[in-house]
């Protein structure tokens, strides 16, 4: 199979979708791969690597998309990609459409095959091609809370861990999966009282019996979270539900109990957000304030540290890939249903049902669009 991957265009994206050692296993299997030049650059890798594996450097993005039978990425496509893309060709890259109609209407008329990493599932009921961008959105977001908490940058002037004699802030994480743990687990590390909210109690029960000491749980109703709002410094939005927008859990009116200079980061963004104020920022302009709260909202969050990142994600991302071109992306899906489960768009239909509820459009069974 011809399999391309362009350098990202978000504001500030340094992942990249192929390492070199994704590049040369892929070569291995009998496939030719094209990485645009200059595409791992931001991630620490030059074109010597990448020739090295074996790929064939191409100049422009118009090049490798024109050519590629399958195009792989690491965030969704931006519009001038998207109006690249053609039926029979296969997108493998985050997508994140529920908030999203525009992209997801470009990615219908163009008839593409559009497998999205972030529902793909494994069989214990997880997301091993979210999970570790979530590991490092996760121990990132308490990272920039604590910048945006420093009165240059709008904060309430709070230190995570205080000082003897001063008490530390007081971080609130809703959503206690793969992002809201490792945001607690960085947090507490810093030295703040941390609680963690969630929805599913076997989840609380895991993290209590993991980090129990380290932070308190909560369940998360809308009382705890309206108690615990009043007294944070910080709040982390974490929740998930599987590729539907996020539920909004603090509204506006919300906002005005809270203490002046605290800080919201939503990672939830990408899913819409689940602050009713977010709204997706950029790596280049990544705050912003509403009410006196300072909101940080950046949707590619994992770009900022791109070296770990691309390699983790290509870790994840690399046994895909190889399935998808090795057998082809009908083969590899019916052989696999967790592969299925990303099938979020082929040759005009749209096959994943959180999406079309959100955005109020009949869905294909992806077994059924495995028969398109
Ligand atoms: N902004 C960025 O750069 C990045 C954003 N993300 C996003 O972060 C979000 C979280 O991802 P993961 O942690 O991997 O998901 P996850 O599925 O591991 O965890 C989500 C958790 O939210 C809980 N939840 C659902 N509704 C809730 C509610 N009403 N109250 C409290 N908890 C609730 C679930 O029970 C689950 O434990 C996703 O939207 C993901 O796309 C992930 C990586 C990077
Ligand atoms: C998950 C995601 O959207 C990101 O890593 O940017
Ligand atoms: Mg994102």
């Amino acid at each position: 199979m011809r399999i391309g991957c362009p350098t990202e265009i978000k504001s500030h994206e340094y992942r990249v979708g192929l390492t070199p050692n994704a590049v040369r296993e892929a070569v291995t299997h009998g496939h030719q791969v094209m990485v645009q030049a200059g595409a791992g650059l931001g991630s620490g890798f030059t074109d010597a690597d990448y020739t090295a594996a074996g790929a064939e450097m191409v100049d422009s993005a118009e090049e490798i998309f024109a050519r590629s039978e399958m195009v792989v990425k690491v965030k969704e496509p931006q519009a001038v990609e998207r109006a690249q893309l053609r039926a029979g060709q296969v997108l493998f890259t985050y997508l994140h459409l529920a908030p999203d109609p525009d992209q997801t209407r470009d990615l219908l008329d163009s008839g593409v095959t559009a497998i999205a990493y972030e529902t793909v599932t494994d069989g214990q009921g997880g997301l091993p091609l979210l999970a570790p961008m979530s590991e490092v959105a996760g121990r990132l977001a308490p990272q920039m809370g604590a910048w945006a908490l420093q009165k240059a940058n709008g904060g309430r002037g709070t230190l995570m861990g205080g000082v003897p004699g001063v008490g530390p802030a007081e971080v609130v994480v809703i959503g206690g999966g793969v992002v809201g743990t490792h945001a607690a687990r960085v947090a507490a590390g810093m030295g703040a009282d941390v609680t963690v909210l969630d929805r599913a109690l076997p989840r609380l029960r895991y993290l209590d019996d993991v980090f129990g000491g380290r932070f308190k749980t909560r369940y998360s109703s809308g009382g705890a979270v309206a108690e615990l709002l009043e007294t944070a410094d910080l709040v982390v939005g974490a929740v998930l539900i599987p590729g539907a927008e996020a539920p909004k859990l603090v509204r506006r009116a919300d906002l005005a109990t809270m203490k002046p200079g605290a800080v919201l980061v939503d990672v939830a963004i990408d899913q819409g957000g689940c602050f009713e104020t977010s709204r997706p920022t950029t790596h280049d302009d990544p705050i912003y304030t509403v009410d006196g709260i300072v909101h940080y909202c950046v949707a590619n969050m994992p770009g900022a540290v791109a070296r770990t990142a691309t390699i983790a994600l290509g870790n994840a991302t690399l046994p895909h890939v190889l399935a998808l071109a090795d057998k082809g992306w009908r083969q590899a899906c019916e052989d696999d249903p967790n592969l299925l489960a990303g099938l979020n768009t082929h040759a005009g239909h749209l096959t994943y049902y959180a999406v079309g509820r959100a955005q109020g459009i009949d869905v294909l069974s992806p077994h059924l669009a495995l028969k398109e």
